[in-house]
């Protein structure tokens, strides 16, 4: 790839960043200075700088570091930047990956009682389809490089993972595949929580077959 389009990217993921930040925060899903997204490139990975509010996102500010993570450009980044790195390292066909802590899903990751292999059940066809099962990671404090190695072990079969007391990590082929599965966890974690009281019916094994034949599912 030519330097000049090499650029055009760099700087079209900048800015794509930096919307996404925004509408996530007009979405009520970016609270404070929480949450942080990344974008690969093709020498190295874009990442939301540490202390950042996601509604505010300058998109030269952003940090860009190579695979040794050193810090080739903008600010300093994410102090969670390892749990990105765990899912590019597992998942190669990563675009990109985004962590918040979207109330939902942040009020889900302080149940007792979850089940471990996916926090959420399978009652939507777009849940098992865009996010399928959501492995809980047991609780780190922020910034523990620990929580890196606890993804790693789920990251090479699942593309999204719950943080106990926290919130969701979830990593798709592109930014936009990611944004698509965060935001439709965010709305199954709201409808699981709505229904916590109510005789659900979750999807069944040949209704999740059809899915995965469908439209190629994760469940
Ligand atoms: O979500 C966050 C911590 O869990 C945000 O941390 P940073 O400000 O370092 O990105
Ligand atoms: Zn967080």
């Amino acid at each position: 790839m030519s330097h000049i389009s090499t650029t055009t990217t760099e700087n079209r993921l900048r800015e794509e960043i930096a919307e996404i930040g925004r509408a996530f925060r007009l979405l009520g899903m970016a609270p404070g200075t929480s949450g942080n997204i990344s974008a690969k490139l093709d020498d190295g990975w874009l990442m939301t700088p540490t202390n950042a509010s996601l509604g505010a996102l300058d998109p030269a500010a952003i940090s860009k570091l190579d695979w040794d993570g050193n810090l080739l450009d903008g600010e300093p980044p994410t102090k969670e930047s390892f749990l990105h790195r765990a899912f590019y390292d597992q998942r190669p066909d990563t675009g990109g990956i985004i962590h918040l802590h979207a109330t939902h899903s942040a009020a889900v990751s302080c149940l007792n009682g979850l089940d471990e292999r996916s926090c959420l059940p399978p009652i939507t066809p777009y849940f098992v389809m865009r996010v399928g099962r959501l492995p809980l990671i047991p609780y780190y404090r922020p910034g523990d490089p620990a929580l890196g190695d606890a993804i790693r072990e789920h990251a090479k079969s699942h593309g999204a993972v719950l943080l106990a007391n926290h919130g969701p990590v979830v990593a798709g082929k592109t930014l936009e595949a990611a944004r698509n599965a965060i935001e439709e966890l965010e709305e199954t974690a709201k409808l699981y929580l709505l229904l916590r009281q109510h005789d659900v019916r979750t999807l069944g094994e040949a209704e999740i077959d059809e899915l995965r034949q469908a439209f190629g599912a994760h469940w």
